[in-house]
């Protein structure tokens, strides 16, 4: 089995709720783990939207993620990623994207209690290999194996607490990964 229930996600009074209001399906996941390229294809199979909060906060500050980490440094971001994860879960009813460490906001994590939301895992050699050495990527400019690998320490426990489903993409093109997040959510819609 590739994509499972979480036995780790919050139950709600009454059960998963009806997905009426918020996004349709909501993904996490660390660097490379395809959360905007998988999210483009579930945006396009679902006929909605695809929002990106990486895109939000460098539209608003008129500059590029790399650039506001280097310029303002991560807290600052972390507080412009807060505010853009708050205003896309409230206005967004398509596909939504999350940065790979939006889950590190307390507040972020109970904002997507009850939320249809995804992790989408990798192992590292795959993340590797999909991130490559890229610069746009400012935690992983220097060591990113190092780098990637303490990440995903400190952050799975947190990328599992917030899921409905954990679906893995190692070995499976984006196009398969779509279809098996849409498998593993299709039994939690209400
Ligand atoms: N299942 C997959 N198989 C092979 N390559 C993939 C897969 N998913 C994504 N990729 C490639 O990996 C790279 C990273 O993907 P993407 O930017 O979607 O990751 P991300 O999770 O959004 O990362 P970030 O947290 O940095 O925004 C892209 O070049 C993409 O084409
Ligand atoms: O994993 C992270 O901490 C990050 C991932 C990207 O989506 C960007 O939000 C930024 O590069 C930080
Ligand atoms: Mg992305």
């Amino acid at each position: 089995m590739s994509a499972a229930p979480n036995p780790g996600t919050p139950e709600r009074p009454g059960g998963p709720e009806p997905s009426a209001e918020g996004p349709l399906v909501v993904l996490v996941g660390p660097p490379g783990a395809g959360k905007s390229t998988v999210g483009a294809l579930l945006a396009e199979r679902l006929g909605v939207a695809l929002r990106d909060t990486d895109t939000d906060i460098a539209e608003r500050a008129a500059r590029s993620v790399a650039d506001i980490f280097v310029e303002h440094g991560e807290e600052h971001f972390r507080e412009l990623e807060a505010a853009a994860v708050e205003d896309a879960v409230r206005e967004h009813r398509g596909v939504l994207a999350l940065g790979g460490g939006a889950v590190l906001r307390e507040s972020t994590r109970r904002l997507l209690t009850g939320l249809p939301v995804v992790f989408l895992d990798v192992v590292l050699a795959d993340a590797v290999r999909r991130v490559g050495l890229d610069a746009a990527r400012p935690l992983l400019a220097v060591n990113p194996r190092q780098q990637w690998r303490t990440l995903m320490e400190h952050r799975r426990p947190l990328y599992t607490e917030v899921a409905r489903v954990v679906v893995t993409t190692d070995g499976r093109t984006p196009e398969q990964v779509a279809d098996a997040v849409l498998d593993a959510l299709e039994p939690t819609r209400a």
